[in-house]
């Protein structure tokens, strides 16, 4: 279990200057066996927090342990076999094969002359095997796309086999369903193999599906935590993110449009899940989507609509394109 105990981070931006505090005096938990997401604004601190406890920045006060022992005091070697980092920064892989950059994973464990062990050579295999990545097996790196790299780097970090996992924004490249999968992989190996996974993203969406644990950084310094359902339901997770056009719907478990003030009123009649386009399609075009409703948008076959206005004019048939159109011109109606 990683324990972070009035732990202070930030940058020393010069020898005269007083250190830069972004985070100071917080305290979490981040459980082994279990997934926990480190999520807020951007600037908020997730990476400057990842790298402290990764080691590569010493804590301005306060301590951040690993099943009781300090991690910024473990000696490099020690902390390399118990912690393996993921960070956003570019591999410079040259000519090395998936295998090679995986197998530079085992350094902690190996001799002085990093000579593998069959042991070894079987942890390496079935890390890449764990990460998603034996179609990558045989490539070189350099060829790697950087969803593609990504995952290398993944197997790379569980060939140490660590205790600790961090990673820092490790879905930045990757597709939405890769962003999915790397998320369920992670808590995968958390829950299958005690490891202690601390991830940072943006993706907030399927980390709060995902998720064991949340640690919020709000704007003001400060850091939340718990599981995702507890943070959306006390409306942390709204405070923090919502911003003037976007509103955090905990029901949905999504951000939604909001709808602008002084929209006109709109009803929809249809069935889902084509109600809840027609509805984000009004609402990007400034309507205010109710259960009452001067002007009423009623699904009349499958992707057709008819709509009638708050004035009462009728237009039949459209399609989808038409549908976006009639609303645009509504909006501009009610501007003029
Ligand atoms: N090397 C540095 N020297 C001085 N200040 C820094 C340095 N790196 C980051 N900062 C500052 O520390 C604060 C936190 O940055 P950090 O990168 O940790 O935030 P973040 O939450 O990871 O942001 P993002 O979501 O944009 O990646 C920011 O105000 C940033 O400007």
């Amino acid at each position: 279990m990683i324990v972070l105990d009035g732990l202070s981070v930030g940058h020393r931006v010069g020898r005269r200057r007083p250190p830069r505090t972004v985070l100071a005096g917080v305290s979490a938990r981040a459980g082994a066996g279990e997934l926990t997401v480190l999520v807020g604004p951007n600037g908020t601190g997730k990476s400057t927090l990842l790298h402290t406890v990764a080691g590569l920045l010493p804590p301005l006060a306060g301590t951040a342990s690993l099943d009781g022992a300090d991690l910024t005091a473990l000696p490099p070697a020690e902390r390399a076999r118990r912690l393996a980092v993921v960070l956003t920064e570019r591999v410079e892989a040259g000519l090395l094969s998936v295998e090679d950059l995986v197998a530079l994973g085992r350094h902690p464990h190996t001799g002085p002359t990093g000579a593998l062990r069959d042991t070894d050579r079987k942890v390496v295999a079935a890390a890449v095997d764990a990460a998603g990545a034996a179609h990558l097996a045989g490539r070189r790196v350099a060829e790697l796309s950087d969803g593609e790299r990504q995952r290398v780097l993944v197997a790379r970090a569980l060939a140490q086999e660590p205790a600790v996992l961090l990673l820092d924004e490790p879905t930045a490249f990757l597709d939405v369903s890769a962003r999915v999968g790397l998320l369920g992989l992670l808590r995968r190996l958390a829950r299958e193999d005690g490891l202690c996974v601390l991830v940072s993203t943006h993706d907030l969406e399927p980390a709060l599906r995902v998720a064991d644990q949340v640690w919020l950084l709000d704007r003001a310094g400060g850091l939340r935590t718990g599981p995702p359902e507890a943070l959306v339901a006390d409306g942390s997770i709204a405070e923090v993110f919502d911003g003037p056009g976007l509103a955090f719907d905990p029901a949905a478990g999504a951000f939604t449009v909001r709808p602008a003030k002084g929209g006109r009123p709109v009803r929809v009649a249809a069935p889902e899940p084509e109600a809840a386009l027609v509805a984000r399609l009004l609402t990007r075009e400034g309507w205010a989507v109710g259960r009452e409703g001067g002007a009423v948008v009623t699904r009349t076959a499958p992707g057709r609509f008819t709509a009638v206005d708050g004035g009462g004019a009728t237009v039949e048939g459209m399609g989808w394109a038409e549908l976006a159109a009639w609303a645009r011109r509504g909006g501009r109606q009610r501007v003029a």
